[in-house]
């Protein structure tokens, strides 16, 4: 049989080679894996970007028990960024997760190490697929992960995580429209756990699905909707959602009535944001600047700061953040939260209200982060959430806080993991 003239004639070899681009940009350059993709897939059509995005994604998910597969076939271990263990591990997430044929996966892998240890990744690759192993379910979790959780959060909470890690996130969407809850849960064939949440049945195409298109409602998971929540109707008042872009708070805060000024850094999440408003047909004054140097031209009745974090509530989705975040990038995440948090509190109105939120699973960025700033500002108090202010089956913490850990709403498909506290700034302001 003749060999193709170019090794990228093989079918399927670009895209096993931007799977190769794109975990090394997360694992070895710490960079986010949605970010990374464009770069990582750049000149390939559609349907090889989403099977990059798939093959990291799968190996990241499964990156302890590949390696362990790996370390079992091999005498010595293979350095931890060898481009020998980085190709097995995409050839062997391909046949473990995404039931690619062995042949088909390791016809794409070799010629990743062309003029490299050929041998050495046939060998291997053959007999640990010889073996016909099964990946556990659920997932290991890292091994740093597991114990900086159960450290803050006690020994079951890993153990939650790893079972979530391995279940399919449940998709919610949150209505334009919060008066017809029932009308649209029927419509979208979902179920509601509060008003103006649905949550979808599994496995439906959401682009297809009535009212996408004429903005009725938008993607966002429960445990995202209770920021906003707290805020209640609007009535007109102004409001300040930082750190606003792609807008499903903005959404949210202009669908309750809120004047909103939705502020973010980002032009090209700005972008996004606008889309959205255009698309649902809802309103607010988007504003880009940096939160570190900006300010607004009066403070306002509230303000909502979901502010940047290491994103570990959202690991289920994005499972390259339990191999990027470790303890340096949540020092220096908490470090410019308390510097955002300092200056958004000026903006609150004497009596008005604040909303921190982060989608992180670790207390320097919620619970410690708001102790501390309630330590050194006398003029912000606690407002706590109440039970009939959240969604069923999420309850507000003893100080009063939002907190949802993995096993929350478990039994119902999962929620993300987040941190809300509500702040109310004192009459006087002093
Ligand atoms: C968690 S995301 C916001 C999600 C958004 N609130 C929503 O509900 O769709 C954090 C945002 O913070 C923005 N950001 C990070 N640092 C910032 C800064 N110094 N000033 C303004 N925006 C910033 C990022 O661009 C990003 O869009």
């Amino acid at each position: 049989m003749a060999r193709p003239s170019r090794p990228d004639d093989i079918t399927g070899l670009p895209a096993r080679r931007g799977a190769l681009r794109l975990l090394d940009a997360v694992l070895r350059r710490g960079e986010p894996l949605e970010r990374a993709l464009h770069g990582a897939a750049q000149g390939l059509p559609a349907p090889d970007k989403a099977l990059v995005h798939a093959i990291a994604a799968e190996t990241l998910r499964h990156l302890p028990d590949l390696d362990a597969l790996i370390d079992g076939a091999t005498r010595q271990p293979l350095p931890d960024d060898a481009k020998a263990r980085m190709v097995l591990r995409i050839a062997l997430a391909q046949v473990l997760a995404l039931g690619t044929a062995p042949h088909a996966a390791i016809a794409t892998a070799l010629p990743l190490v062309d003029g490299g240890p050929r041998k050495l990744v046939h060998g291997v690759f053959g007999t640990v697929t010889r073996a016909e192993p099964v990946l556990p379910d659920p997932p290991i979790l890292p091994g740093e992960v597991a114990a900086r959780w159960a450290a803050q959060w006690g020994e079951e909470m890993p153990k939650a995580a790893a079972r979530a890690y391995g279940a399919r996130p449940a998709v919610d969407v949150s209505l334009r429209d919060a008066g017809d809850t029932d009308g649209w849960a029927e419509r979208l064939g979902g179920t509601s756990l509060a008003p103006g949440h649905v949550r979808l049945a599994e496995g439906v195409a959401i682009p297809e699905l009535p009212g996408f298109g004429e903005g009725g409602w938008w993607v966002q998971d429960i445990a995202a909707s209770c920021p906003a929540r707290l805020l209640g109707p609007g009535e007109g008042r102004a409001v300040l959602d930082l750190c606003a872009a792609p807008g499903g708070k903005t959404m949210q805060l202009a669908a309750a009535g809120w004047r909103v000024s939705a502020v973010d850094q980002s032009k090209k999440r700005l972008e996004r944001l606008s889309e959205n408003l255009q698309r649902t047909g809802l309103s607010a004054a988007i504003v880009q600047g940096d939160l570190r140097t900006w300010a607004p031209d009066e403070p306002a009745d509230a303000v909502l700061l979901d502010a940047p974090c290491s994103a570990t509530g959202i690991y289920r989705r994005h499972p390259d953040v339990l191999h990027r975040i470790g303890p340096r990038q949540i020092a220096e995440l908490a470090a410019l939260q308390a510097e955002l948090l300092d200056r958004a509190a000026h903006w609150v109105k004497p009596g008005g209200t604040m909303i921190y939120a982060t989608c992180s699973l670790e207390r320097a960025e919620g619970e410690e982060q708001v102790a501390a700033f309630l330590a050194g500002r006398p003029d912000f108090a606690p407002c706590p959430a109440l039970a009939d202010e959240l969604p069923a089956g999420i309850a507000p913490t003893r100080e009063g806080w939002v907190r949802t850990l993995p096993g929350a709403l478990d039994a119902q498909g999962g929620a993300d993991g987040f941190f809300v506290a509500r702040l109310a700034r004192t009459a006087t302001g002093a």
